[in-house]
C-alpha cells in the first residue's frame, strides 16, 4: 500500500504548501475540513495548479492523488482514515486546533499499525504541535495515555511561504511565492527514522528557526499590514512602497534582528542577509497580499508568545530596546471592526470594556511585574483615548 497523509484545512496553505510537498513526496493526500465548498471542490476534481510567481515569472505544478473528507458531516470516516494513515498534519489556525484534536485522538486511538502515526501541526505559531498534542491527550482515556507513543509520535514545526487569499473564480488553484521553507523537529522520532519528505530540513532544535521566522517574516508582515492599513494601503506590497512603512519595518527588524542574535547561535550578517530576503518577499509585487489578510486575528497577533509581544517581552528582559516593536502593538491595537475578521470586533470590545491594565492583561496576556508591563498599559491607554 502507498503512503497515506491525512491533511486537515484545504485553505490557502494546505493546498499551496503543505499538500505540494506531501503529494511531490510520494503520498496520498486526504484533505480533511469543514467548508462544504472546498470539500465537493476537492471532491469533484483530479487535480489543481499551485502556481509559482515571481519577477522570474510563472512556474505551475499539478497536484493530483488526493481525495477529501468533510469532518462535520463524516468523522467516523476520518477516524477511520487517521488510523491507517502514516502522517497527519494540519493548517487550520492556531485557534482551531482544540476542535480537530477529538478525532485525531479518536483515530490514534484505534491503531494497530507498527508504525506509530507522525503529527505535525504547521501553524504560524511557537510549539503549535505541543499544543496540538496536549489537546489530544485531553481526549485520551487516562488509562491509554502512558502508550500513546507507541500510536503516534509528535513533532514541533516551522512553515514559511507567503499564500495570499485567491483572487474570486480561482476554484482550488493557489498562485504563490516560490520561496518556501519547512523545518521539523526529528528527535521526536527516535530512532525509528523522521518520515521522507524531501521538502522538509529535519532539525534538532526548532527554538532558533521557528523565532526566527516568526519575530523577523511574521512581525514585519503584520507592522507593513497594521501600519498600512492605518495609511490606507490596501495591500503589503503597496504599504512597503511607502518609505516611512518601510523604514518602521526596517526598526522593528533592526529590534528583534538584535534578539535573534543574542539568543540564538545565528551571526548578525547571516541575519541581515535573512532580514533582506523577507523584506524582498513581503515586497514582492506579484502578490497581491491584502492588509487584512495579514492582520487577520489581532488579539491571537497580540498574544504573550506572539510576533509583537514575544521578542519585545524578551528585550526588555534583555534591558535592549523594543520602542519599535511597541509602535506595531499600537497599530494592531487599532486593527478593530474589520469586516470579516471576529477578533478585530472582540479587541474593539475589549478595549471598550476594561482599564488599560486590565486590557493590557487580557490581549497579552503579560505579567503586571514584567518589565514592559508599563509601556503597554500607556500604548493601550493611547488608543482606548482615541475611540473616546
Ligand atoms: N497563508 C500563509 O501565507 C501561511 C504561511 C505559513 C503558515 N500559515 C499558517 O497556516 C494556517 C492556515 O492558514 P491559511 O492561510 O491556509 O488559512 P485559510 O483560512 O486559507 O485555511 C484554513 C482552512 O482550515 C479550515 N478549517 C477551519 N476549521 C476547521 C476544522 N475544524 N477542521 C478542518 N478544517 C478546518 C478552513 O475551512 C480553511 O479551509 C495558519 O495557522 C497560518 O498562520 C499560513
Ligand atoms: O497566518 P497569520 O495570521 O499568523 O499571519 C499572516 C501572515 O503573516 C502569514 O500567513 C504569512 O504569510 C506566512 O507566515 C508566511 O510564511
Amino acid at each position: 500500500m502507498g503512503k497515506k497523509a491525512i491533511h486537515f484545512g484545504g485553505g490557502n496553505i494546505g493546498r499551496g504548501f503543505v499538500a505540494e510537498f506531501l503529494h511531490t513526496a510520494g503520498y496520498e493526500v486526504v484533505f480533511i475540513d469543514v467548508m462544504d465548498n472546498i470539500i465537493s471542490a476537492l471532491q469533484s476534481t483530479k487535480s489543481y495548479q499551485v502556481t509559482e510567481v515571481s519577477e522570474e515569472g510563472e512556474n505551475t505544478k499539478t497536484i493530483t492523488d488526493y481525495r477529501a473528507i468533510n469532518s462535520k458531516t463524516h468523522e467516523e470516516d476520518v477516524v477511520q482514515e487517521i488510523s491507517t494513515a502514516d502522517i497527519v498534519t494540519c493548517a487550520v489556525g492556531p485557534n482551531v486546533l482544540k476542535f480537530i484534536a477529538p478525532v485525531i485522538a479518536k483515530g490514534i486511538n484505534i491503531r494497530s499499525t507498527p508504525k506509530p502515526l507522525a503529527v505535525i501541526a504547521c501553524e504560524n505559531m511557537i510549539g503549535g504541535t505541543d499544543t496540538l498534542h496536549g489537546y489530544i491527550k485531553d481526549h485520551t482515556e487516562s488509562a491509554r495515555l502512558d502508550s500513546l507513543g507507541e500510536r503516534a509520535q509528535f513533532a514541533n514545526s516551522a512553515i514559511d511561504r507567503i499564500v495570499p487569499a485567491q483572487p474570486e473564480g480561482s476554484g482550488l488553484n493557489v498562485r504563490i511565492e516560490k520561496f518556501y521553507e519547512w523545518v521539523v523537529e526529528k528527535t521526536p522520532f527516535g530512532e525509528a527514522g523522521h518520515p521522507d519528505i524531501p521538502a522538509i530540513h529535519w532539525v534538532d532544535d526548532l527554538e532558533p528557526y521557528i523565532e526566527r521566522k516568526l519575530f523577523t517574516v511574521n512581525t514585519s508582515h503584520a507592522t507593513a499590514a497594521y501600519y498600512g492599513r492605518e495609511a490606507g494601503k490596501s495591500t503589503i506590497a503597496e504599504a512597503m512602497r511607502d518609505p516611512q512603512i518601510k523604514s518602521v519595518v526596517r526598526d522593528v527588524l533592526n529590534e528583534t534582528a538584535s534578539l535573534i542574535v543574542d539568543k540564538h547561535e545565528i551571526s548578525a550578517s547571516e541575519q541581515q542577509k535573512y532580514v533582506e530576503t523577507i523584506i524582498s518577499r513581503i515586497s514582492n509585487p506579484y502578490l497581491e497580499d491584502s492588509v487584512e489578510r495579514v492582520g487577520r486575528a489581532p488579539i491571537r497577533k497580540l498574544g504573550r508568545k506572539e510576533r509583537f509581544i514575544g521578542p519585545a517581552a524578551q528585550l526588555a528582559e534583555r534591558h535592549a530596546r523594543y520602542q519599535a516593536l511597541l509602535g506595531s502593538v499600537e497599530m494592531a491595537l487599532r486593527f478593530q471592526n474589520v469586516e470579516g475578521d471576529e477578533e478585530s470586533v472582540e479587541l474593539a470590545k475589549i478595549l471598550k470594556e476594561n482599564s488599560p491594565g486590565d486590557a493590557t492583561v487580557q490581549l497579552t496576556g503579560l505579567e503586571r511585574s514584567h518589565p514592559m508591563f508599563q509601556s503597554v498599559v500607556d500604548v493601550v491607554y493611547l488608543v482606548q483615548s482615541e475611540s473616546k
